[in-house]
């Protein structure tokens, strides 16, 4: 969307020299694309965090919710946030984006049935469920996308939306949710799951009474999202503990409102510094949404200052075994398993890395090896024992596996491509740009 309405007429030029191209390899031809890393350069400088995508989009599918337009500031420019603007453009919602700001008006809404391929392209399309049943009743769309690490069940999504009253059919990959009137409820999640909390959350703010969300997800995505649902009207306690309160209201009015700051993009910066060896001020980074990395990097004897506005990273010394395990927040963010992977190839010993959220996101493992990484899985664990990386062409396999291998080949001796870029502009803004400007010699071909 941002690149149409930046320059159009080469997308006019473009579209028709391809569109025989797409007939005939199918329309996903015009989404390849690979970097091109040359290692062992030091970054220096600064570079700037944008908004995190995984609040970016429960807000936009928020702001449906208000009986009148709302802004939202800090979008970022990302394919998943592009996918969820058409989604809702497409039910009838006005979008007018320019640069990180967003105008969202929900009051020409139409339809609640978000349209099938879009949805496909993303994890947080599902959240239109929660939406569309808490403000017309009904809600229709298919299984979402996103990362493929691993089973990703929405039961809990579901079984959520019953215990409000709604009648819930799933069929065929087809959900669709349906209420008269949605009532509050006392909710037990099975496991503190991000999707399921938020699309709960949703739903309860328009429903007749109290809802208690227990054993809730408690990520700052969540606190943002439910930071702007109360000023939108909605009367929400206890977001950011595993006990969140609701009493639903029957109006919601449009707000302005600012996206928090992407702790995994910052944390995958940290990093780049780090394993670049060199020194470089992250900022725009919410100190207290890092701390986890920060506090493994402080074991790994790297220099991390914090200050009001960021972190400045300094990966000069040689760098100490850790051991990690992923774990809901605060817990080590899963999100940052895959970089953070990356890093420790770079240790004096070996490290352990347990993955506890997703059975499946281990798939970068099999790429680091191809740069001469030395690691072995054993289930939900991987042994990472030093090794000097070199650069080979490796696929993307999920988003922060894209990253990951980013990352590996700042570190790596000779040229590394990354292919299969998709996923990761999925969920990083101009990272090439943003490494460019700290002085790796990086390159995106598309
Ligand atoms: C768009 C978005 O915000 N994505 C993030 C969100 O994903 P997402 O919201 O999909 O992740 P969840 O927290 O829901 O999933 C965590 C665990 O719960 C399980 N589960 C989840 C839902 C359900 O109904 N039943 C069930 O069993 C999953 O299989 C998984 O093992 O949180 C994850 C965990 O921090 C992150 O990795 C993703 O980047
Ligand atoms: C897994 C991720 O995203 P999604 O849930 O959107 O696939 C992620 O952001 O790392």
């Amino acid at each position: 969307m941002w690149a149409a309405r930046k320059s159009s007429d080469t997308l006019i030029l473009i579209n028709a020299f391809m569109r025989p191209l797409k007939a005939k390899f199918g329309k996903e031809l015009l989404e390849v694309g690979k970097y091109i890393i040359e290692g062992l350069r030091p970054l220096k400088g600064e570079i700037k965090v944008g908004g995190a995508k995984n609040a970016a989009l429960p807000i936009i599918a928020a702001a449906l919710l208000a009986d009148s337009p709302g802004v939202l500031e800090d979008i970022p420019q990302l394919r998943d946030v592009n996918n969820l603007c058409k989604i809702i453009e497409e039910m009838g919602a006005k979008v007018k984006i320019s640069n990180h700001r967003i105008e969202i008006d929900p009051r020409t809404v139409f339809k609640s049935e978000a349209d099938h391929e879009l949805a496909r392209k993303l994890r947080a399309s599902y959240y239109i469920l929660g939406v569309m049943l808490a403000k017309e009743g009904h809600a229709r769309t298919t299984l979402p996308g996103g990362c493929n690490i691993g089973n990703r069940p929405i039961d809990l999504h579901l079984k959520g939306f019953r215990a409000l009253g709604a009648e819930v059919n799933l069929d065929h990959g087809v959900v669709e949710v349906k209420a008269d009137r949605l009532k509050g409820a006392e909710i037990y999640l099975d496991y503190p799951s991000v999707g399921a909390t938020i699309n709960i959350m949703i739903a309860a703010s328009r429903a007749e009474g109290k809802t208690v969300i227990e054993n809730a997800a408690r990520e700052p995505e969540i606190v943002d999202l439910a930071n702007f649902l109360t000023v939108m009207g909605a009367k929400i306690k206890g977001v950011g503990t595993d006990v969140i309160k609701i009493e639903g209201v029957s109006e919601m009015h449009g707000v302005e409102h600012r996206i928090i700051p992407d702790r995994i993009e910052a944390g995958t910066y940290m990093i780049a510094a780090a394993i670049s060896k060199g020194d470089v001020f992250i900022r725009n980074v919410l100190t207290e949404h890092v701390k986890p990395l920060i506090a493994k990097m402080h074991e790994m004897g790297i220099v991390v200052e914090e200050n009001i506005e960021g972190v400045r990273v300094t990966g000069q010394n040689d760098f100490k075994a850790v051991d990690v395990k992923t774990l809901p927040y605060p817990g080590f963010p899963t999100d940052m398993q895959s970089q953070m992977m990356a890093l420790l190839t770079q240790t004096d010993e070996t490290s352990l890395i347990i993955e506890t959220v997703w059975e499946n996101r281990f798939m970068h493992v099999d790429e680091l090896k191809r740069m001469g990484a030395d690691i072995k899985i054993d289930g939900h664990s991987a042994l990472i024992k030093p090794g000097h990386l070199t650069g080979a062409e490796v696929r993307a396999t999920d988003l922060r596996a894209g990253a990951a291998l980013i990352l590996a080949g700042l570190a790596a001796e000779g040229k590394t491509e990354v292919r299969d870029i998709y996923h990761v502009e999925r969920g990083y803004e101009d990272i090439e740009k943003k490494l460019q400007l700290v002085g790796a010699k990086i390159n995106k071909i598309s």
